[in-house]
């Protein structure tokens, strides 16, 4: 089946924003169906972290509109966007260093909850059987992406690609239908970068839509079902990977960039 005979989960229509006089984003459309690894690429300041802050909610987008599963979620607030089924990590990590890895697991599950503090507070039954699902939860998710050794141990004292899968582990808690996942094997080595490619395989196989923003080329070649490309604020080029490293728009940018850059 094609891509286009599929739904789409995410739609993204138009998305543009400008920042005083300059277009940061200007005009993009494109979607993402279910169980799709859809990555957005270009050379430095082409656009994608603003995209992915619109998309996502923290920023307000200048026109255009995001819908998810055909409803509009425009600027809708984080939260609300993680209830109805789309989370995000971001480029630096949000990890809390000083908690144990299952704890910051475990944090996961509360980001949506309107809090019932007072049977917190109070310590009720309804409270201690929520806490223990989500560490059950949490347990699980840590197993997923291959931490469970490393369950009581303090957050910072993991190695980079370590943290990096802690916080996609920490994301799926919501169980989102769309992951985005900005940059998520940026200052990785080889074999960590290897780890989360497998990651976001798995979860891409289990239903999850992905959205990724990654500069490691040879990761988007290897995982991306489709590939859209930003220069300068516009889309330029999209389709799959192999169609779109042969087309000449997207070279032209990527040279273009390499000699401004030397
Ligand atoms: N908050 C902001 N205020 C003003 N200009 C901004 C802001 N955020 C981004 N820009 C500008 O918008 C353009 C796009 O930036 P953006 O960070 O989205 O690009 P990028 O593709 O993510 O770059 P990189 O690959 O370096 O992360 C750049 O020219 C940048 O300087």
């Amino acid at each position: 089946m094609t891509r286009e005979a599929r739904e789409a989960l995410l739609s993204v229509e138009g998305l543009g924003i400008a920042f005083g006089g300059l277009k940061a984003v200007n005009d993009v459309s494109f979607t993402v169906r279910p169980g799709e690894i859809v990555s957005v690429i270009g050379p430095n300041g082409a656009g994608k972290t603003t995209l992915f802050n619109m998309i996502s909610g923290v920023y307000l987008p200048g026109m255009g509109k995001v819908k998810l599963m055909g409803e509009e979620v425009t600027a809708m607030a984080p939260h609300l966007l993680a209830r109805r089924g789309m989370s995000r990590t971001f480029q630096n990590l949000q990890i809390f260093q000083s908690m144990t890895v299952l704890e910051n697991a475990v944090t996961g599950y509360h980001l949506t909850e309107r809090g019932p503090v007072l049977a917190d507070l109070l310590g009720l039954p309804s409270s201690r059987r929520r806490a223990r699902a989500s560490e059950e939860g949490a347990r699980r998710l840590l197993a997923r992406v291959g931490l469970e050794r490393a369950a009581e141990r303090e957050a910072g004292n993991l190695s980079y690609g370590s943290l990096k899968r802690l916080e996609i582990a920490r994301a799926l808690a919501l169980n989102p239908k769309i992951l985005l996942l900005d940059e998520p094997a940026a200052g990785c080595n080889a074999v960590e970068t290897e780890e989360i490619d497998h990651l976001i395989a798995e979860v891409a196989a289990s239903g999850v839509a992905i959205l990724l923003v990654e500069h490691d080329m040879k990761m988007v070649m290897r995982v991306s079902n489709h590939i859209v490309v930003l220069d300068h604020g516009e889309k330029i080029a999209e389709g799959d990977p192999a169609t779109v490293s042969r087309n000449p728009a997207v070279i032209a940018a990527y040279l273009g960039a390499e000699n401004a850059d030397g």
